[in-house]
């Protein structure tokens, strides 16, 4: 069997305690784990000069042999650095030493939508409405920018102090050229759409049922095709199979039937989903107490 410093995913990254952005002479000190996802570790940087804290994603080059590797984190880094949004994880900087790529982002401490759902399960349609509306206010961005994201997920919604949703994580993002359809796509989205399954072409509408996939779990606690295995949770997906809980509101029930539509063209545009009825027919918090992330608020 390969030795341990041979085996390729599971070796840590060697990271220096000091990292060195040679190019911009930039140093940072490398602070806790935060934890891992595909070829990355992340880790707490402190800019030595400006005390300023970010996420740095560490990937050792050992990961990144094959040319189409290096193309999977070059797209990744290209669409990421251009976009500035309060609902999209901001992008600083990429660079290399001899032994990683680094790249640091906006740091997110109170980590993301999944650790929330973890602990709280099910949270109020509030909490629901004011969570789906950023995520969809950057889905809005990124389409209105010919990006789909593609790997839309509770992991991929950070939450910052003020609990601002952020989208994150690019690895599987692609842009549109026109009207095309893409025919392929290298990884596997957690919410994966029918049409992705199907090999039928897919586009935008791939972010709209990943975000009809998102409300249903905040409200009813439990992802819409949950199974057992992989291939029953596609089979469900293949047949639409899913049910909606009597406890769900009418515009909740409605909007996520229209997300979560087989055919990707009956699906509603992020800019619909934006308006969608849902989002005015109760409450609306413009801002959520970090209580969230444990308890039931109480809504004055
Ligand atoms: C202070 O900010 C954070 C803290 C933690 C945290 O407390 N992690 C603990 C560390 C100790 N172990 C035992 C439990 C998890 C986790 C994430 C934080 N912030 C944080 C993490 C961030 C980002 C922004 N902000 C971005 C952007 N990308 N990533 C990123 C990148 C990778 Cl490769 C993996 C993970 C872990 C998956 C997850 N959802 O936590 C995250």
């Amino acid at each position: 069997p390969a030795k341990p410093s041979q085996r390729k995913e599971k070796a840590p990254p060697e990271v220096p305690a000091l990292i060195t952005d040679k190019e911009r002479g930039a140093y940072y000190e490398k602070g806790r784990f935060l934890g891992k996802g595909g070829f990355a570790h992340c880790y707490e940087l402190t800019n030595r000069a400006t005390r300023e804290v970010v996420a740095g994603k560490v990937v050792p080059k050992t990961m990144l042999v094959k040319q189409y590797q290096r193309d999977k984190m070059t797209q990744e880094v290209q669409i990421h650095r251009e976009l500035s949004h309060k609902n999209i994880v901001k992008l600083f900087h990429f660079f290399e030493d001899s032994l990683n790529v680094y790249i640091t982002l906006e740091l997110c401490a109170r980590r993301s939508l999944m650790e929330l759902h973890k602990r709280r399960k099910a949270v109020t349609e509030p909490e629901a409405r004011y969570f789906t509306h950023q995520v969809v206010e950057g889905v809005l961005y990124l389409h209105d920018l010919k990006i789909i994201h593609r790997d839309m997920k509770l992991g991929n919604l950070f939450l910052n102090d003020d609990l601002v949703v952020k989208i994150g994580d690019f690895g599987l993002a692609t842009t549109v050229d026109g009207d095309e359809r893409k025919k392929t796509l290298c990884g596997t989205p957690n919410y994966i759409a029918p049409e992705v399954l199907n090999k039928m072409g897919h586009s935008f509408e791939v972010d709209i049922w990943a975000v009809g996939c998102i409300l249903y779990i905040l409200l009813f606690g439990q992802p819409p095709f949950e199974s057992k295995s992989l291939e029953e949770t596609y089979s469900r997906i293949r047949h639409n199979n899913y049910t909606i809980p009597s406890v769900a509101s009418q515009p909740a029930a409605a909007l996520i039937r229209k997300m979560l539509d087989p055919e990707p063209t009956r699906r509603p545009t992020a800019k619909q989903v934006h308006r969608d009825i849902f989002f005015k027919s109760g409450f609306m918090p413009t801002r959520l107490p970090v209580s969230c992330l444990t308890m039931v608020p109480k809504f004055a």
